[in-house]
């Protein structure tokens, strides 16, 4: 995990409840990704290896077959946690509102 990772940070693109969510460049093949960042205070948490051991079985999976999101690898940025997606354009939210869209 402690691999050199090189990424340009484009844009934030929304927060959760365990860290801030990036719009980012991955430069070792030039995709658009999605990177997880885990809160500071968060590094300790028993969630980051549950996280980790739930991502590596739902890759194990074949995730991209079955429309889960892909997650590509996890690194360290000066011992912070980075999880790396494939980039979606749009949440499930955002495609219940255009093709069914809620009263009010
Ligand atoms: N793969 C992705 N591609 C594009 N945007 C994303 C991606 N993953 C997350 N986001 C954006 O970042 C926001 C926060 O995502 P994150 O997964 O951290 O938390 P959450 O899904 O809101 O819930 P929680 O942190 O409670 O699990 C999302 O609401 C979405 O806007």
């Amino acid at each position: 995990m402690e691999r050199l990772t090189f990424v340009l940070r484009l844009d934030v693109v929304g927060e959760g409840t365990y860290g801030r969510v990036a719009k980012c460049v991955q430069m070792a093949n030039k995709k658009i990704v999605a990177i997880k960042m885990i809160k500071d205070q968060d590094q300790k948490d028993p969630f980051k290896n549950q996280e980790l051991a739930a991502l590596q079985k739902l890759k194990a999976c074949n995730s991209s077959k079955y429309n889960i999101v892909e997650w590509y690898q996890a690194f360290t940025v000066r011992g912070h946690l980075c999880l790396e997606f494939e980039f979606l354009e749009k949440s499930l939210l955002d495609l219940l509102h255009l093709h069914q869209p809620f009263p009010g």
